[in-house]
Order: structure tokens, then sequence, then C-alpha cells
């Protein structure tokens, strides 16, 4: 057993070698708990995200507070007028990260005139769709202006520059998209196409850069949805590449505005034809993708899952109980891709008449999907003839009447889609993160309650690839001397949800899946943190 102590608050002291019944390393919670009875600093003063999702290992959090308590302390104590501005500011807390703005990195370029009393500075947040860009804009301006000696506060709103979190060699088409979310049903007809649609046009109205790709060849939808100018796709041929059409700002491509009409294909032409469409149109810079699955759960699904890098999936139903059967096994299909399903949508769920409200398919489906698979948002959408209408008209509803219910459902399945991506983008990136005060690989699987620290050594010589075991023999070829026991990892980044590639100073790429980073022996003997040269 190892007690270490945090480099600031030398009266705090943590058990963090027990383990606990499966093995693995007691939580931060029991570490805090074990260990807060005798300090004396207050647990309920730790930042949320501690407590509530983000529980990040205890090392990195003693090490990063402590840092963060002394450049604070020391700027707010030298009563600088950089340091008043940052307090002031990480009183607003993020409730999505759950921590303050000021530790989430979204304050930029602060410049302060303290002649004059005037403050000026950038909140760069990381989706111009934050639902919640205002009252942050409204609190920076507020929180700012109390300080006794500013006389003018200047707050401009800004969003990160879209960005995949995955490494690896993504298509050229998809390297500038942040989010790629696909809207899928496990059958034809339940308005799959109707969410993906609608829910696009509202992101877009949330002020999002937003894409849609009609997955579907052999029925594709979107040309009768929208009215773009331009009705067939442009080549570029220099770059042999799609230029998609564009429908009110959002760009557009389906096999429908390929000139060819619905097509007669086998599986395996189709799936080429949907990987061509997709990777090779220029979608530019994009916040969010929207794709329009076909319908089912088969091979073209499978295949175009694995070649997108999806972030997250919302699942269209109706409210029979069948079609519980029919989810289940979509929801098991994304579940196996490692892609979180983020929301239901239960179409057709009722319609009102002579003021009752009617459910002529039944009830329940929707909710029973949310209990047994832990999908966290459900949202009903009603039988309406304007939605049918719309779909028919190329006008999407929420643009044909963005005041009406059925507007307000699809900004709640929007700021739910925001949100999510949100949270997974950040559990993914830092999922697994090289510690260099303790020279530990910190885990933290996305979903997953489990933290641990690795050796960085005993990673490297735990790599599965052909590089390191002959793949026909199962031979080892690296040999555990090959490896220097102080190696360090120069780069780890996610690789989709379900691995990370590790870069190693040899220059050795390794690909790290989740699953078997788990199964490596964890860290007992933790180091003590040794201050971190920057
Ligand atoms: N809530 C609704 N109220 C009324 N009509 C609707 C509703 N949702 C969808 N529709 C209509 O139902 C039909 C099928 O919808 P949609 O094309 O979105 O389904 P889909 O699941 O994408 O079908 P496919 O798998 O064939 O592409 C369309 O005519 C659409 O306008």
């Amino acid at each position: 057993m190892q007690l270490l102590h945090a480099p600031s608050w030398p009266h705090l002291s943590f058990q963090t070698s027990d383990r606990n019944s499966k093995g693995g390393l007691l939580s931060l919670e029991k570490c805090l708990q074990l260990s807060t009875a005798n300090c004396s600093f207050q647990p309920q003063k730790l930042e949320r995200s501690i407590w509530v999702s983000h529980k990040r290992n205890f090392f990195s959090f003693c090490a990063t507070k402590a840092t963060s308590v002394e450049a604070g302390s020391s700027a707010a104590s030298s009563g600088t007028a950089e340091g008043d501005v940052l307090k002031a500011l990480s009183q607003i807390i993020d409730p999505d990260f759950g921590t303050d703005i000021v530790t989430c990195g979204f304050v930029k370029d602060l410049l302060i005139d303290e002649a004059s009393g005037e403050v000026s500075f950038r909140l760069e947040l990381t989706t111009p769709a934050c639902p919640i860009k205002d009252m942050f804009e409204q609190q920076a301006n507020e929180v700012v202006a109390r300080l006794p000696w500013v006389k003018k506060v200047a707050v401009t709103m800004s969003a990160q520059p879209a960005k995949p979190i995955f490494a690896g060699d993504l298509p050229a088409g998809l390297r500038r998209i942040s989010n790629i979310v696909a809207v899928s049903s496990c059958k034809g007809g339940v308005g799959k196409s109707t969410v993906a649609v609608n829910l696009a046009y509202t992101l877009a109205g949330m002020g999002a850069r937003v894409g849609v790709f009609d997955a579907d060849v052999y029925g594709p939808s979107l040309p009768t949805m929208v009215s773009p100018e331009n009705r067939l796709l442009e080549m570029n041929p220099e770059k042999r590449t799609i230029i998609p059409t564009d429908y009110l700002g959002v760009k557009l491509v389906s096999f429908g505005f390929a000139g060819q009409g619905r097509a007669i294909m086998r599986g395996p032409m189709v799936s080429g034809v949907i990987d061509q469409l997709l990777t090779t149109s220029e979608w530019g810079e994009l916040d969010y993708l929207v794709i329009d699955m076909p319908p089912g759960t088969g091979d073209i699904q499978l295949t175009l899952c694995q070649v997108v890098p999806l972030t997250a999936a919302v699942i269209v139903t109706t409210p029979q109980k069948l079609a519980f059967i029919d989810v289940a096994k979509g929801v098991r299909m994304f579940s196996k891709l490692k892609v979180p399903c983020v929301a239901v949508v239960e179409n057709m769920s009722h319609f009102d008449a002579d003021g009752k409200r009617y459910y002529p398919f039944g009830r329940g489906s929707g909710s029973q999907v949310v209990q047994q698979f832990g999908i966290p948002h459900l949202f009903d959408l009603p039988i309406r003839p304007t939605l049918s209408a719309s779909g028919d008209s190329g006008t999407p509803e929420v643009v044909a009447d963005p005041q009406g219910e059925v507007a307000q459902t699809f900004q709640n399945l929007g700021v739910c889609v925001v949100q999510q991506c949100a949270k997974i983008r950040q559990q993914v990136s830092t999922a697994v993160t090289y510690d260099k005060s303790i020279k530990a690989i910190r885990v933290k699987v996305p979903d997953s309650e489990e933290e641990f620290l690795l050796h960085p050594a005993t990673v490297r010589r735990n790599d599965h690839s052909a590089q390191s075991v002959d793949e026909w023999t199962g031979e080892q070829k690296l040999q555990y001397g090959d490896i220097p026991e102080d190696i360090e990892p120069e780069e780890i980044r996610p690789m989709g949800n379900y691995a990370v590639s590790i870069t190693w100073p040899d220059g050795f790429s390794q690909i790290a899946p989740y699953d078997q980073l788990q199964m490596i022996e964890r860290l007992v003997d933790v180091p003590q943190p040794t201050a971190v040269q920057s």
C-alpha cells in the first residue's frame, strides 16, 4: 500500500493501491471518502465534475488542482486584474461538463486596460449550437462587470473549429467534421428521414454548420423533403470529388441527386456506392453531419458504420409492441460498434382530435427501450398531417413552422444531440491520458465507472500488432528487453469510441483497444508525483 501526497496539500494523503473485489483500484470517491476524514479541506468545494460524471483519477486531480490552486491563488492573492477576471469567470459552471468555464478552457484573448477599466475576452465554446451560449454571454458580462474596478466589458462568442476527435486515416471528405450522427430505424416507413431532415435543420437553426447524407440508395427521400436550387450533384473533375448541393445553408448529398433515381443493386454494390458518395463529397467544415441510415441492421448498415466514425446514434421507432424487437436489434448493432445511442424518437405516437388524445398504435414501446437499454432520452412525435405534407412539399416542418409544437420537440431533440455529442467528445478525449507527473497512463473507459493506471512500458510490451506478434504462428516478435523501462508515450489520440492510438518515441504507432487495456496488468506501486517540466 502506498500513500500519496498532493504537492501543495501535504495534509492530504490517499491510499491508492487498495483494490476492490474485482481487483480494480478503488474509485476516486472511495479514496476521497477514506482520506478526507483527516484533512482540512472541504470535499463539497470540489468541482462538481469530480463527484458527478467525469471522475478524474485522484493523482491528476491533485496535480491539476494543486497547480490551479497555486496559479489561481497567486494571481488572486497578488490581486492582479487578470486573476480577478478569471476568478469571477470561474463562478460560471458548464452544466454539461460540470466544471467552470475557465477550467474548460473557454476563455480566450483576455485583454485588460486597467487604466480605463475596460475588459474584453472571447468565450470559445465547443459547438456553435451550444444551447446555453446566450446564458454564458450574459453571465460572463455580469460577473466581470461586478468587479469594482471594471467600467466596460466586451464579450464575444465563438466556437472551436470543426475537427473530428478520432485519429487515424479518415477519408479526406470527413476530415473536417466534428460530429457524425446516425439517424436509424430498424424497419422502413417509421419516419426516419423525417426525423433526420428536421433534426438537421434544427441544428442549423441553432447556429451549427450542418450536412445531411441520405444513405438510402433504394428509396432516397431527401429530394422530396428539401428544395435546393440545384437538384443535381456536381463533380469536381480535377479532384474527382462530389460537391454537395445546398438548401437554406445545409449541405445535402443523396443518391436521389445523382440523376439515377432509385437503384437496383446488390448489397456489396450498394455499400460501395454509399461509401463513395459519402467519403468523396466535399463536406468542408461541419459541426454535425446527420446520416439518414438505410433501414435495417444488415451488412449495408454495418459496413457504413465501420467506414464512418460515428459520434452517436438516434433511433426512430413507432409505438407498436413489435417495433420494440426491431429497435433492440438496432441498439445491439450500435452497441457492438461502440456507438452510443443518445435518444429514441417514438414517431406517430398519438394524435389529438375532439379535445382528446388518441394512441392508435398503442403505448409504451419507447419507454420500454429507454428502460431496458438505458438510453437517456425519449421524444414523442405526434401524427401530424403537416409533417406528412411538409415531407412532400420540399420544406421541412421546422422551417415551415418554427414556432409549432413539432419544431419544439425537434428543438429539444437538437439540444439533446448537441449536449450528448459534447459529453461523448469529452469522455473519449479524456479516456486514456498520460500523467507525466507520475509517469503512468491513466484509463477511464467511457461509460464505465472503472479508472486505473498502467505502466507505459507494459502497455507498449502488450502490443498485439503484426510488428510485435507473428500473425500466423503467434510467436512473440517483440522481446521484453526491446522496450526501455522508462519509455513514455509522445501522443495519445482516440480512435473511435473503442481504442486509442499511442505514438511512441521510436515512431511506432500502437492501436490499443480499451478491451485490451483493461486486460493489462495494472500499476499498483504508483510513483510519487514529481514536478513536471513544461
Ligand atoms: N409524425 C408523422 N405524422 C404524419 N406523417 C408522418 C409522420 N412521420 C412521417 N410521416 C410520413 O410518413 C412517410 C414515411 O416517412 P419517412 O420517409 O420519414 O420514413 P422512413 O422511415 O425514412 O421511410 P423509408 O425507410 O422508406 O425511407 C412520409 O410520407 C412522411 O411524410
